[in-house]
């Protein structure tokens, strides 16, 4: 199989897979997961006429009769109003934020907009200090939704705000399309777990990187196992492996310990992808082990791993959980970048949402230290790009949360 354009690799990955069946989850599950269905409204919102402010409500022009301070603090949020008398033309009662106002009310008046002559007659009155509107800091039933509004469609990506919006429109739960399952094998017989590097050994930069990475993906990872080169080992966990997902690094190339490709022959997967046009990555692969069961081969340099996981990854887990694609947007370059001649490269960058991305150094397959700067990969297409010229950007998925 020759390789693939970078960009059919990517539409390939998407392709090969189709959306995870959807299950209802509680709220605190859901977090990150995608609506199956529209988010529709369960209640009115707010589901009484509420008042927005602490103060008092009031019936028709002031000044206005209190009742007599023994009959208790007023109107309450939370409380149970369902009984609660009208408010007579000319009356008005305490009001706490947040509380239902009672029926009759035409407005209500803040704390420090009104002042309570008498206080200790037996119907004191309330002044307004300033000019109060009809309706004023009353939140009417139903300004924010009506029942049954769509208030976000199907393919939302559930986030904090969505759960206390969900919340706050009656849901227990949401109906969501199931977070895919991911599994890491890190191939290598030189790679230690921890320490200095020391006898021509390194130290595994891709177990502590990929699982918050798939995470952030979107992916469940139910798995970081390291393998080292025992080929018989990543058979058995390659044909007993239930994640959807499975992801391992190294082995992906032609050297005398690179077996990734040997094994998926003897286990009859189809390879999908087999080399792409994309520098560094250019040997990640995508196969299918079984219906619904994929494998992304990543090269084991580890900013050639990054590559694969943004090229194959992303695209397949996107489609197993239905979220929707986003508009690659494009920067200016703030310097001219090399190209490959025939492939497309993938260069660490600094753009932080603004219109120009500043290519970094150290971006070298083996390197780490330009991406851990960045918060994006400009995608420059074969044969380089200009300073000034427009780049694709691919964001990191951090990058929104200002990292
Ligand atoms: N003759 C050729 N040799 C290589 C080619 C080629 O086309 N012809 N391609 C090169 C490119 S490009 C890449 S990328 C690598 C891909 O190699 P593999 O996927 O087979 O990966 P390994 O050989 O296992 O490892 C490559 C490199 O990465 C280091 N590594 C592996 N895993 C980790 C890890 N978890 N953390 C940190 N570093 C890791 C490993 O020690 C090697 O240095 O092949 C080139 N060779
Ligand atoms: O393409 Mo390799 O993946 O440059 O390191």
């Amino acid at each position: 199989m020759t390789s693939l354009p970078w960009p059919d690799a990517r539409a390939v990955a998407a392709r090969a897979t189709v959306p995870l069946p959807p299950a209802d989850q509680e709220l605190g599950e859901a977090l990150g997961q995608v609506l199956a269905v529209p988010l529709v409204a369960l209640t009115d919102l707010p589901s009484f006429d509420t008042s927005a402010m602490d103060g008092w409500a009031v019936a028709g022009p002031g000044p206005w009769r209190l009742p007599a301070a023994q009959e208790g603090p007023g109107v309450l949020a939370g409380a149970d109003h369902g009984g609660a008398p009208p408010l007579r033309d000319g009356h008005a009662v305490r009001i706490a934020t947040g509380a239902p106002v009672p029926p009759g009310t035409t407005a209500v008046l803040r704390s420090e907009h009104g002042e309570v002559t008498g206080p200790d007659a037996p119907h004191p009155e309330l002044h307004a200090t300033r000019r109060l509107s009809q309706g004023q800091d009353i939140r009417p039933r139903g300004q924010e939704c009506r029942h049954g509004d769509q208030l976000l469609p199907q393919g939302t990506v559930v986030t904090p705000a969505v759960l206390g919006l969900a919340a706050a429109a009656g849901y227990d739960s949401l109906h969501v399309t199931r977070r895919p399952r991911a599994e890491v094998l890190v191939l290598g017989d030189e790679l230690l777990r921890e320490g200095l590097p020391h006898g021509g050994r390194i130290r595994d930069a891709l177990g502590p990187m990929l699982g918050p990475w798939l995470t952030a993906l979107g992916a469940e990872v139910t798995a970081i196992r390291r393998l080292g080169d025992d080929t018989d080992a990543l058979r058995s966990a390659l044909a007993g492996s239930t994640a959807d997902v499975v992801v391992t690094t190294g082995g992906t190339a032609a050297g005398p310990v690179d077996y990734v490709h040997a094994i998926l022959r003897g286990l009859d997967a189809e390879l999908l992808v087999d080399g792409v046009a994309v520098r560094p990555g250019h040997p990640m692969l995508l196969a299918r082990l079984a219906p619904g069961r994929h494998l992304v081969g990543l090269p084991g340099n580890p900013l050639a791993a990054v590559a694969g996981l943004l090229t194959l990854a992303e695209p397949l887990l996107r489609t197993l959980s239905a979220r929707p694609s986003p508009a690659l947007y494009r920067a200016a370059l703030t310097d001219a970048v090399k190209g490959h001649p025939d492939d497309t490269r993938l260069v660490p960058v600094v753009s932080r949402h603004s219109d120009s991305a500043e290519p970094l150094r150290f971006h070298g397959p083996a390197m780490l230290r330009g991406l851990a700067a960045a918060d994006a990969l400009a995608v420059i297409p074969p044969g380089g790009a200009a300073r000034g010229a427009r780049a694709g950007i691919l964001e990191l998925p951090w990058a929104a949360a200002g990292a």
